[in-house]
């Protein structure tokens, strides 16, 4: 909710629909994927399908916190830096002994850090406060009963769960579950995604551009933020707006196929190809109340796979990514935190917004002073303003003027 704001009335348009109805029928359409065991190197990102519980402790045993002694408290109560006490050092334990022998009273075990404390020891000194002695050591330092010792299961309690099912596995996740023996995690498969965009003005990066044409973007952008959001995508090269030509880049693409996301050609002109290639084949265009992101399409191809048609202005498309697709691809890939972090923040200036429609304004947000300012205009074709924004600001439908100082949504973007 946005405070301190003006409200209209009655300027609704008719025949827009509400963002959270083209929502909730994109999320209709994407089932949860199924679950697999991946192996750990595999699953950075992915999330967790299960509650991983560890089957040890950790650390799996009393071990040392450094290179040092392994002794017996009471043997060092006198010990001082003037008058050091000396001790018979009777084994060397280095990390990774198995066949620890047991600490005799009145004497040190030279010990290495993270090996297993010997029985009978219940402190370690470490070797800077001794004279480093191989057969006897000289110690001048009173140890404290668990100095320099890591018990079993201080970490991680046996049976204890260590990540919950949704998790994103980041690489201190991954780290943990290694840690506790896990060689494989079960996982969801992410969605597969196509990603194809339309228009006869497109001409590929790197190739001669002529008066009247443009550079694709929209192909590259999207697949990156299906991959970004935990899916996979592959990229068609784009069509030009040809009926014929667009079918036949998608026919022999469906197999595997989970999402079509296609970019352009849904709105109101002559050569609008997706919505005349699409209609009557399981796919319904509609107006959404939004700006970005009017012109909407959504359904299955020919009962297939899902669609999800988005407009071909480039803030547009991922403005519309943002607000219906991603969150879609996050949860049906497991993920318990599908959305972007919300905030509110306090606009520096003021803001008018037209009425009837959902407004997502590009900013830039300072964590410090918990404000935003707006970055870029509305314009649907400002991408370097898109690129160089950190959030975006979701203004609801009846509010059309936030004075500065206002408190606004955002949401807070890679
Ligand atoms: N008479 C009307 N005109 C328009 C309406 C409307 O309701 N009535 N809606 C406007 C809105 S809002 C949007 S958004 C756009 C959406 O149009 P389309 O989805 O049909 O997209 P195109 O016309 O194909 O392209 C729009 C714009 O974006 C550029 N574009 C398209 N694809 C790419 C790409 N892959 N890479 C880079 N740029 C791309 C294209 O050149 C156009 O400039 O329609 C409005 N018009
Ligand atoms: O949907 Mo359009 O995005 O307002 O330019």
């Amino acid at each position: 909710m946005t405070d301190d704001r003006c409200v209209s009335h009655g300027t609704g348009t008719p025949d827009l629909i509400p963002v959270t109805q083209h929502r909730d029928a994109v999320a209709a359409l994407v089932a949860p994927t199924p679950v697999r065991s991946v192996p750990l190197a595999d699953c950075l990102g992915l999330a967790l399908a299960e509650d991983l519980r560890s089957p040890i402790p950790l650390p799996p045993f009393d071990n040392s916190a450094m290179d040092g002694y392994a002794v017996r408290s009471v043997d060092l109560v006198e010990a001082d830096a003037d008058a050091p006490v000396a001790l018979p050092v009777g084994e060397d334990i280095p990390a990774g002994r198995v066949d620890v022998p047991p600490l005799q009273p009145g004497t040190a075990h030279r010990i290495m850090t993270g090996a297993q404390l010997p029985p009978g020891a219940d402190a370690v000194v470490p070797v800077e406060r001794t004279d480093g002695g191989v057969r006897e050591v000289r110690i001048g330092l009173a140890a404290q009963p668990g100095a320099h010792v890591r018990r079993a299961g201080e970490d991680v309690g046996a049976e204890a769960t260590v990540l919950t099912a949704g998790t994103a596995l980041t690489p201190a996740r991954l780290g943990v579950a290694a840690a506790v023996g896990a060689a494989e995690l079960p996982v969801h498969r992410p969605a597969r995604v196509l990603v194809l965009s339309t228009g006869s003005e497109l001409v590929e990066p790197g190739e001669p551009l002529h008066p009247g044409q443009i550079y694709e973007s929209n192909g590259l952008m999207l697949a990156a933020a299906v991959r970004d959001a935990g899916a996979t995508a592959r990229l068609l090269r784009f069509v030009p707006d040809d009926v014929d030509q667009f079918h036949a880049a998608l026919e022999p693409e469906l197999a595997g196929t989970d999402l079509i996301l296609t970019t352009g050609g849904v709105s109101a002109g002559a050569y609008e190809v997706v919505k005349d290639a699409l209609a009557g084949q399981g796919v319904e265009f509609t107006k959404v109340a939004m700006q970005p992101g009017m012109p909407q399409g959504s359904g299955r191809y020919r009962g297939g796979p899902a669609v999800v048609a988005l407009p071909g202005n480039p803030v547009s498309a991922m403005v519309s990514f943002e607000v219906f697709v991603r969150p879609v691809l996050r949860s049906a890939a497991g993920h318990r935190d599908a959305h972007r972090p919300v905030r509110r923040a306090e606009l520096t200036e003021p803001l008018r917004t037209p009425a009837g429609k959902r407004q997502y304004r590009r900013g830039r947000f300072d964590p410090v002073s918990g404000a935003v300012a707006l970055h870029g205009g509305p314009g649907s074709h400002l991408l370097s303003a898109l690129a160089e924004a950190d959030c975006l600001l979701e203004i609801p439908e009846e509010v059309t003027d936030l004075p500065a100082g206002s408190t606004v949504d955002i949401w807070l973007l890679d």
